[in-house]
């Protein structure tokens, strides 16, 4: 496809964030692996503001060393990876601290991405997901997708941004406008700027953690919540708003998540806070000043600071210029609602798309079709047919009031409007909206919940069914597949196999290469047994170095032909490590389902005995139980 053809993707190409000047050098030469710290000391030396911000690093890393003093000893301490990372950093603050994207607010983008640096650091150095610098560049560079696309689309990205979207709708309005979104780029980014893939592909997740696809409690998961749980603390102190009841409850859950009680956790965020403010100081990016996390949470709780009605907006449209503006300043400087008026009806939908307002009033003193056609437009768009809508009728006669309802309005007013009537029933709507919203919070705390609930759930009856060493199933399981094996067989008279295979001399591994050694044995011949077994077969560890294979729906003749497969293939693969082989073979034992069976007791003491047969006839060989008499198949 002809590039030129779409100008957007056209100017992706050259207008990225990027680092300028000694830091770009020093990424160029730190990919040369012959490069020495004494060369990038040099250069680091020439930018005075560099020098100063790494030796600050390479100080606050180092408790109880001698303070460094010099670039060298600071490119010493700090590592040629974490001085190029930091370099990069420092100098996408240093360059893109303004922009053209007009709606773009750089100086809160940076101060939001320190933020989320130094919490990504603290909380992942406490929790030992990662080093230091890394962690700080990655929680700095985590939404560089969002400066991406403000610099590489300036028009198109100031006019999302003008639309004052919530957080969730961001990423598939970005798509839709630009074909790509923030995820994405910053993922593209941070790949050409050699972060480690390892801190890179659990960023993906974290604003929808719950899409990620980690088993639970893995490095990834938790560094998956880790920038989760940094990206809320940035939005809790950034983005105050009259939900952060429900936000502080939601940082407690995922710092539990994370296994940080309470007071840890403050503790830890008040640190933050303060280191925060220091490298804003040194990076000349602008921070707000918070005392402490306790102290934000309650005043961010004080209904004197978030008064009640302050977060209700309402939309008043209508055509009787006069009487917009005496509703407007009556629900403005009297109720404390925030509002937007318009004199015509014809803009009133998309300055709604744009305010998102609770409630919008209509007044019918045009031609009562306009405001009719308003409220029909508004009830029948998914993103807006939750909004309140009342109309002032300048005439109430049944005919109008039965219009109105008709058109879906959900309330009515006759004119002249009784302003503390129109409070009152603004007051009943916003606290149905609050009560809405609060069941909505509710929902999801209790979604949730119930999620790490069957999570949890899921992982015990994991672990109760599961052998921790293999990954194979326990002994238990076994029991359980053998009596479901055991009930088949006998409604439909198939047959059904049991191998036992016991590792020789396996004590003797042990005793000469250690119980490690003896372990990775183990798992060798698990999985050796895994990739012989059939698909409908379960491998289970039976205990020590003993294990089971259950085999449906096969016969005695084919039991022993897979057994015989098993003890070769075992035999066939040594455990190796860089200095020595060490040979490993098993015994084994067989019998089949049969009719003079008479219980699962006597079904395992059979294949018990056919395994000390192949013991006693030499090891390594199959030895097979049938019609009451054990006999060995072949010796090796
Ligand atoms: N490394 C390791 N060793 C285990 C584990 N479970 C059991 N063992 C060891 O397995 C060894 C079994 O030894 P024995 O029962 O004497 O059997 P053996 O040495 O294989 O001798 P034969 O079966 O007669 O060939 C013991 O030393 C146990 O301590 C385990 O999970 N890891």
């Amino acid at each position: 496809m002809n590039s030129n053809a779409n100008p957007v993707s056209a100017r992706r190409v050259y207008k990225l964030p990027s680092p300028t000047g000694v830091a770009l050098s020093i990424m160029q030469l730190c990919e040369d692996e012959h490069v020495t710290v004494g060369q990038i000391a040099k250069l680091v030396q020439s930018d005075p503001a560099l020098t100063g911000r790494l030796l600050k690093q390479a100080n606050s890393l180092a408790e109880g060393l001698r303070p460094v003093m010099s670039a060298l000893e600071a490119v010493n301490r700090l590592g040629l990876q974490s001085v190029r990372l930091l370099a990069l950093s420092f100098s996408l603050v240093d360059q893109h601290g303004r922009g053209e994207c007009e709606h773009f607010n750089y100086t809160l983008f940076w101060s939001h991405a320190l933020l989320m640096a130094v919490a990504v650091k603290n909380l992942g150095e406490m929790l030992k997901l990662g080093m230091a610098d890394e962690l700080f560049s990655c929680g700095l560079l985590s939404r560089v997708g969002c400066l991406a696309l403000a610099t590489a689309y300036p028009v198109e990205y100031s006019a999302l941004m003008a639309r004052g979207l919530k957080p969730q709708e961001l990423l598939s309005e970005e798509r839709k406008a630009l074909d790509t979104d923030h995820i994405a780029m910053t993922d593209r980014l941070l790949k050409q700027w050699g972060l480690p893939g390892a801190l890179i592909e659990p960023l993906k997740f974290h604003e929808t953690p719950e899409a990620n696809t980690y088993a639970h409690g893995t490095r990834q998961w938790r560094l998956v919540y880790l920038t989760h749980l940094s990206l809320l603390i940035a939005n809790f102190v950034l983005h105050p708003s009259n939900e952060s009841a429900f936000h502080i409850s939601e940082l407690r859950l995922v710092a539990g998540k994370l296994g940080l009680d309470e007071s840890e956790f403050t503790e830890c965020v008040d640190d933050l806070l303060r280191q925060w403010r220091a490298w804003g100081n040194s990076l000349s990016v602008q921070v707000k000043d918070v005392t402490s996390f306790a102290a934000m949470k309650e005043s961010q709780l004080r209904p004197d600071q978030c008064p009640e009605t302050q977060w209700f907006k309402v939309l008043v449209a209508g055509e009787d210029a006069q009487m917009v503006d005496v509703i407007n300043t009556y629900l403005r400087d009297e109720c404390k609602y925030e509002t937007l008026t318009t004199n015509n009806s014809q803009d009133a939908l998309s300055l709604a798309l744009k305010f998102k307002p609770h409630a919008v009033l209509t007044q019918g003193s045009g031609p009562l079709i306009s405001s009719t056609r308003l409220c029909q437009a508004i009830k029948s768009n998914d993103w807006s047919q939750h909004i309140y809508v009342m109309m002032l009728l300048e005439n109430d006669d049944e005919h109008h009031v039965v219009a109105a309802f008709d058109a879906g309005v959900d309330d009515c007013l006759p004119q002249p409007v009784h302003l503390r009537c129109l409070h009152a029933r603004l007051q009943a709507q916003a606290r149905y909206v609050r009560i809405s919203e609060a069941w909505e919070r509710d929902h999801k705390r209790l979604s949730m919940a119930a999620e790490d609930l069957a999570q949890s759930n899921q992982r015990l009856q994991h672990s109760a069914l599961t052998d921790p060493l293999t990954s194979l199933a326990n002994r238990r399981a076994g029991l359980h597949t053998l009596a479901q094996a055991w009930s088949s067989a006998s409604r439909k008279s198939t047959p059904f196999s049991v191998i036992s295979i016991d590792i020789d001399h396996f004590k003797s591994i042990n005793d000469v290469h250690g119980h490690l050694v003896g372990d990775d044995v183990l798992k060798l011949v698990s999985e050796c047994l895994q990739k012989q077994a059939r698909k409908e077969d379960t491998v289970c560890r039976w205990g020590g170095e003993e294990f089971l294979v259950i085999c449906p729906n096969l016969e005695l003749r084919e039991g022993a032909y897979m057994a015989e497969r098993i003890r070769q293939a075992i035999a066939q693969q040594p455990y190796t490590t860089d200095s020595h082989s060490i040979y490993i073979t098993a015994s084994l034992g067989i019998v089949t389902w049969d009719s003079y069976v008479a219980s699962i007791e006597q079904l395992l003491g059979s294949v018990d005995q056919a395994l000390y047969a192949a013991k006693r006839g030499g090891r390594n060989c199959v030895a097979v139980h049938a019609k009451q008499q054990v006999r060995v198949l072949k010796v090796a």
